[in-house]
């Protein structure tokens, strides 16, 4: 891939309108603007994802406020892809038979100015899935989450393909501060937001770097919690694409806030699981605002 592309519409960040959110009283305030507007308008979140994920991430979305359809034959692209506010892109169960359906889902989207994101699990599981996530990447996702050997292993993709790592699994071998460098060159390379999900969450226009600390360490040990806040992130890029760094930072941090309320009343993942998306179904201003940790990290 060429190392300098376009800019991004769905990812110019406008440096004037993002930096007073190093304040952490003004990120809580845009997190809970950007939820509030999620829950007005219900965008429509078309998601091309894994077997495993479907059921927690359409209910994420539901509990957010958003209208997840979990649609993915080709046939039906054409008639309603134009229709959603945002595509979440999911490789996690991929096969031959589905990535055309990702691709053209994609194609329409970035040709209609539609913002979509893309979820490079496991992206160095095997040579099929490693093109497979290059390739939708040349497609500008606005936001690319992954956790930190994903990201490690995407960026390294493109820029020294000889070292990519395998990494056989869906769990992070990495700590997503070790990620950083890879993240911002993932970011600037592709014109995409990049975000590591992990102990703090970090997200990256290739320059400005912003972290997130909420969350609980016991979220990783529920299958597609990862997948899930990447959906997240599409609802609030949906209602917000001019500042998908934002609209990404705030999602992972209200989904983080979601999993420290959860964890108040769970005895373990399987009810963890549950309490989580009851939290991010009632999650109300103050909570947002007596839980938001992001820092600026540039
Ligand atoms: N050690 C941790 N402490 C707090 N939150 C975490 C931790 N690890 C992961 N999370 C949270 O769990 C969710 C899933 O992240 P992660 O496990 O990195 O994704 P994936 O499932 O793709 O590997 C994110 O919201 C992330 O912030
Ligand atoms: C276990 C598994 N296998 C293929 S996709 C998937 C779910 C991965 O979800 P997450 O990346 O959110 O943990
Ligand atoms: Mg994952």
């Amino acid at each position: 891939m060429e190392q300098q592309t376009q800019p991004n519409p769905a990812t110019n960040i406008n440096p004037k309108a993002t930096n007073n959110h190093n304040q952490p009283s003004s990120w809580a305030k845009k997190a809970w603007r950007l939820l509030s507007d999620v829950r007005a308008q219900s965008p429509l979140i078309q998601c091309i994802t894994n077997f495993v994920s479907m059921d927690l991430m359409a209910n994420t979305l539901l509990s957010a406020g958003a209208s997840p359809a979990m649609l993915h034959s080709l046939e039906e692209l054409n008639d309603f892809t134009p229709c959603c506010q945002a595509l979440c892109i999911n490789v996690g169960t991929l096969t031959p038979s589905w990535l055309p359906s990702m691709k053209s889902a994609a194609q329409l989207c970035s040709q209609l100015d539609i913002p979509w994101v893309l979820d490079p699990v496991a992206v160095s599981a095997s040579g099929f899935r490693l093109k497979a996530c290059m390739e939708l990447v040349e497609l500008k996702p606005a936001v690319i989450r992954g956790n930190g050997s994903e990201i490690i292993a995407l960026s390294m993709a493109f820029t020294q393909p000889s070292k990519v790592s395998i990494v056989k699994g869906t769990d992070s071998i990495h700590e997503s501060v070790d990620a950083v460098e890879a993240a911002k060159l993932l970011a600037k390379s592709s014109g995409a937001i990049v975000a590591v999900s992990g102990a703090t969450d970090i997200v990256t226009d290739g320059n400005q770097v912003v972290g997130a600390h909420n969350g609980v360490p016991l979220m990783q040990k529920i299958t597609a919690t990862g997948c899930s806040v990447t959906a997240l992130i599409a609802a609030f890029v949906a209602v917000d694409k001019i500042h998908a760094l934002d609209a990404a930072v705030s999602a992972l941090a209200v989904f983080g806030v979601t999993g420290e309320l959860g964890m108040k009343n769970a005895k373990g993942p399987a009810s963890l699981r549950m309490h989580l998306i009851d939290a991010l179904h009632g999650l109300d201003e103050a909570a947002l605002e007596s839980h938001v940790n992001i820092t600026s990290l540039s």
